[in-house]
C-alpha cells in the first residue's frame, strides 16, 4: 500500500500565463497557487472568469504559452501527444459538466475504462479491478446489477453522474478535477453527491480541486479560493 505523505504538493501552478488565441489578453495570469495531496479545495468565482480554461491547463488539455504545471512532480507543459494523454489517465480523475461517458458501454464498463488505458491505475485498483468498480458504484449509490450492467445512456442524469465520479476515482489517481459537476441536480441531489465524493476522495486518498459557482456547496472542504483573488487576468 502506498504511503500518503499529507504534507507533499500535488498539483504546483506557477507563474501560468494563457490565451485562447495567441496574441489575444490572457484569460489566465496565474502567479501561484498549490493543492496538498489529498487536500479538497473548492474553487469558485463567477461565469467567464477562467474556471473551466484552468482545469483544462491543468488536465494538459490545453497548452499554456507561459509559465509551468506541476502535476505529482511532472511539469505537464513538458509532455507531448501520446505521453500528455498516458500522463493524464495516470494521475488524474475528471468529471466534467457532460460526463463524457460511452453511452453504448455498461456503466461498470465506464468506470474501468481508466484501467484499461493506465497500468498505474489498474495496479491500484486491487487485485480485481471489477471488485473495485463494484465496490465505487456501490459507495456511490449504484449497486443495482440492472444498473451497473446498463448502457450509460440509459441512465438518469444523476446515476450518470455517480458513474463519472466512480470512473474518476478508480485506482487513485493523485488528482481530481470536477468541472460543475452537479449543475444538472436538484438541491438534495447536488448536497448528497458532493457528501459522497469528498468522502470517497479521503477515502482513497485523492486531491480534489471542485470547481463551481454555486456557493451553497463550498462547506466542507479544507480550503475555498476565489479564483478572482489568484487570476490577475
Ligand atoms: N474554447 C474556447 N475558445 C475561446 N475562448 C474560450 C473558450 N472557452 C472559454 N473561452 C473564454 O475564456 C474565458 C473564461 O471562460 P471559462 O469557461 O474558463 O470561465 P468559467 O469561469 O469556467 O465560466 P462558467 O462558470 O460560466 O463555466 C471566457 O471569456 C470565455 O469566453
Amino acid at each position: 500500500m502506498e504511503v500518503i505523505d499529507s504534507g507533499a504538493t500535488v498539483l504546483t501552478v506557477n507563474k501560468l500565463e494563457y490565451a485562447w488565441k495567441k496574441g489575444e489578453v490572457p484569460v489566465l495570469r496565474i502567479d501561484a497557487l498549490g493543492l496538498s495531496t489529498g487536500e479538497r479545495v473548492f474553487l469558485r468565482g463567477p461565469s467567464g472568469s477562467g474556471k473551466s480554461t484552468l482545469l483544462a491547463a491543468i488536465a494538459g488539455v490545453v497548452d499554456v504559452q507561459r509559465g509551468g504545471i506541476e502535476v505529482a512532480g511532472t511539469d505537464v507543459g513538458q509532455l507531448k501527444g501520446g505521453a500528455k494523454d498516458r500522463f493524464r489517465v495516470d494521475h488524474v480523475g475528471l468529471i466534467f459538466q457532460m460526463f463524457n461517458l460511452i453511452p453504448w458501454q455498461s456503466a461498470l464498463e465506464n468506470v474501468l475504462m481508466p484501467c484499461r488505458f493506465s497500468r498505474r491505475r489498474r495496479e491500484r485498483a486491487g487485485a480485481d479491478p471489477k471488485l473495485s468498480a463494484l465496490r465505487l458504484l456501490d459507495d456511490l449509490g449504484l449497486s443495482d446489477p440492472a444498473l451497473v450492467s446498463a448502457p450509460a445512456m440509459s441512465l438518469s442524469v444523476g446515476q450518470q453522474q455517480r458513474v463519472a465520479a466512480a470512473r474518476a476515482l478508480i485506482g487513485t489517481p493523485d488528482l481530481i478535477l470536477a468541472d460543475e459537476p452537479t449543475s444538472a441536480l436538484d438541491e438534495d441531489a447536488k448536497i448528497s453527491f458532493l457528501e459522497l465524493l469528498k468522502r470517497e476522495c479521503a477515502s482513497v486518498g485523492s486531491a480534489l480541486l471542485f470547481v463551481s459557482h454555486d456557493r451553497s456547496l463550498e462547506r466542507g472542504f479544507d480550503r475555498v479560493l476565489d479564483i478572482t483573488e489568484v487570476n490577475k487576468a
